[in-house]
């Protein structure tokens, strides 16, 4: 597989009861276009408000079909505060989230993949808090490296089905227990579900693959964070346009000068450098409110999106031996 631009979905969420829609906000027949007042875009994929947790997953699919086969996956939500991003990366227990059918996914290929000697799936949950890092399946008020994080995490090691599905509610849940501890909104933090997927073949080969899914912050502007009741000091850096609009612009300014494209800069850039320009297959989904009230800040969501399409990545098949 060479380089291919990462997949970008733009996925609109249905308006709040009494909320006056955008009249401008049309959606093309095909699926792939979107049009504001102020710009139109096209993507690989463009959700309405009426699509549902099935079809958001259809789009998702193949990345985790990727993973499946050796490559490494990623699935980012971005989008402002209240744009769907939980909705469609957890979702509810009744109408579950990317996560609980990426397991699913994972789980029934398992099964059916006779070649195979062993299978073995690992988890982690990290939760990134104004560059602090969090394991959300043990929590402890301790930052973790992002040295270990990024290499090896704190796994729980060869996990069931059960086993993985009950990670996600745990560390669901701690991240919605910490973020009132700390006094803030689950808005300010990013969520990154790492699976790691190793298979044993008959032949003794081992393939070795990750499928990292991320709940980013608000990408919102922070003076409007900033007014939900935190400083809006350069502290909080729970904006996630802040700390991946100066990695989009670069990559679509220096077209492929990955040497200059500032990972570095915020924990959640280097822990997915990967994900953002290296070795893996990642699908951008951004999540937008129809909404008229919204309107500046979804314009701001989908100029992003189209930025991002310029980020390239060269996925290949993690073999061992
Ligand atoms: N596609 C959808 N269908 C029905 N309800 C939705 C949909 N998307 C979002 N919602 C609802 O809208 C509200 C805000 O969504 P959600 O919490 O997912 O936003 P968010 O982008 O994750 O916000 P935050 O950045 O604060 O975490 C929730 O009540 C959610 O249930």
């Amino acid at each position: 597989m060479g380089e291919t631009s990462i997949s970008v979905v733009a996925r609109f969420r249905p308006a709040r009861p009494g909320a006056s829609v955008d009249g401008d906000v049309r959606f093309g027949d095909d699926g792939l276009s979107v049009e504001t007042a102020a710009s139109s875009h096209t993507f690989d994929g463009v959700l309405p408000p009426h699509a549902s947790q099935e079809e958001t997953y259809a789009q998702v699919s193949p990345i985790v079909e990727a993973v499946l086969q050796g490559y490494n996956g990623t699935v980012l939500a971005y989008g402002q505060t209240g744009s769907g991003k939980t909705h469609s990366v957890t979702g509810t227990a009744r109408d579950p989230g990317i996560l609980q059918r990426a397991v699913r996914h994972i789980f029934e290929w398992i099964r059916s993949d006779a070649g195979a000697a062993t299978h073995r799936l690992t988890c982690s949950y990290l939760e990134i808090y104004k560059e602090n890092v969090r394991d959300l399946l043990e929590p402890s008020d301790a930052s973790l490296s992002v040295r270990e994080s990024g290499k090896r995490g704190v796994f729980v090691d060869g996990l069931s089905q059960a086993q993985v599905l009950r990670c996600l509610e745990t560390g669901g849940s701690s991240r919605r227990v910490g973020a009132t501890q700390m006094n803030a909104q689950s808005s300010r933090s990013h969520a990154l579900l790492t699976l790691t997927l190793e298979r044993k073949g008959a032949d003794g080969s081992v393939r070795v693959s990750r499928l990292n899914v991320a709940d980013l912050a608000g990408s919102e502007k922070v003076s409007r964070t900033g007014a939900a009741g935190e400083p809006s000091r350069g502290e909080g850096r729970g904006a996630a346009g802040r700390e991946l609009a100066p990695l989009v612009r670069n990559h679509s300014e220096l077209a492929g000068e990955k040497a200059h494209v500032p990972y570095r800069n915020s924990k959640l850039t280097r822990i997915l450098q990967e994900s953002l320009g290296g070795n893996s297959k990642t699908l951008l989904l951004v999540a937008c409110s129809p909404e008229e009230s919204d309107a500046s800040e979804t314009h701001s969501t989908l100029l992003f999106a189209s930025r991002a399409k310029t980020i390239q990545t060269v996925a290949v098949v993690n073999t061992i031996l």
